[in-house]
């Protein structure tokens, strides 16, 4: 399987498990205060083993092609959690991965687009931090935990994009503490004018070299449901 064969597999397998386990039809109210007819508790699949495997090699695809020099993940509690761990775990794994090959073939460990048995350069680690909703009042008295590192490059996840309000803290927090926004990565984006803020939010920021952060949802609230009534009527 090719790396792209493979990532089309990654995220078949991913909305599966999503449409399978995260999606539920009921009367609930969201962060925002709005009233849904459905939820989608992507906690249930980034916790599930496989469902968090495969959310951080998704994750991993996106930063490599996306914000290749992002030295760390990191998004608001709790819907974040999984998602940075998985990310930061799966980089860890392909950096061994690309270290047990070098070691067999060294001839190989080198970037060439000319040579088909290239390794290419290894692949970076992705650190985790996370935002906390209020800063703790006692210990450290930390917003961010885990990674920080004034003027690093970090990508911001979120599990569900709905008003964006969730996303935005996260982003506004990291850049308080001085880090620079890279990219911007939801697992699920239910298409209820979150993308629209995000993107707002994100143009506001200013860049080096003047091009535009990404906000890039993997899938919509409408590709969830119909992998949702597809499995149903397959069964
Ligand atoms: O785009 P928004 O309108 O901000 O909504 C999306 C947010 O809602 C959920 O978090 P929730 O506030 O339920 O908290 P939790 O992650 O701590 O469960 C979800 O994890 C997102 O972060
Ligand atoms: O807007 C939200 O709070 C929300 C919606 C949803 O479908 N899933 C979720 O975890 N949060």
């Amino acid at each position: 399987m090719t790396p792209t064969e493979q990532h089309q597999a990654n995220r078949k397998a991913l909305l599966d498990l999503i449409a399978t386990h995260s999606f539920k039809l009921g009367d609930f109210t969201l962060a925002s205060g709005q009233k849904s007819d459905y939820y989608i508790d992507c906690r249930i699949t980034t916790l599930h083993a496989e469902g968090g495997r495969l959310a951080g090699l998704l994750f991993l695809d996106l930063i490599q092609k996306h914000a290749p020099e992002a030295e760390a993940v990191g998004g608001l509690t709790m819907g974040a959690d999984p998602l940075v761990t998985a990310t930061s775990t799966a980089s860890a794994w392909a950096l061994s991965e690309y270290k047990e090959i070098a070691a067999i073939f060294p001839e190989d460990a080198h970037e060439d687009p000319n040579d088909p048995d290239a390794l290419g350069l290894p692949p970076n680690l992705i650190h985790g931090f996370l935002v906390r909703k209020a800063e703790k009042t006692h210990g450290t008295g930390r917003r961010l935990e885990g990674f920080l590192k004034p003027d690093a490059q970090v990508v911001i996840v979120d599990d569900v994009c709905t008003t964006g309000g969730s996303t935005i803290l996260a982003i506004e927090a990291t850049r308080a503490a001085g880090m620079k926004v890279a990219a911007v990565l939801c697992l699920v984006d239910r298409e209820q004018g979150g993308r629209l803020h995000i993107e707002q939010a994100l143009a506001e920021i200013p860049t080096d070299d003047d091009t535009e952060i990404p906000f890039i949802p993997v899938f919509t609230a409408s590709d969830v449901r119909a992998a949702h009534i597809a499995l149903k009527e397959s069964r």
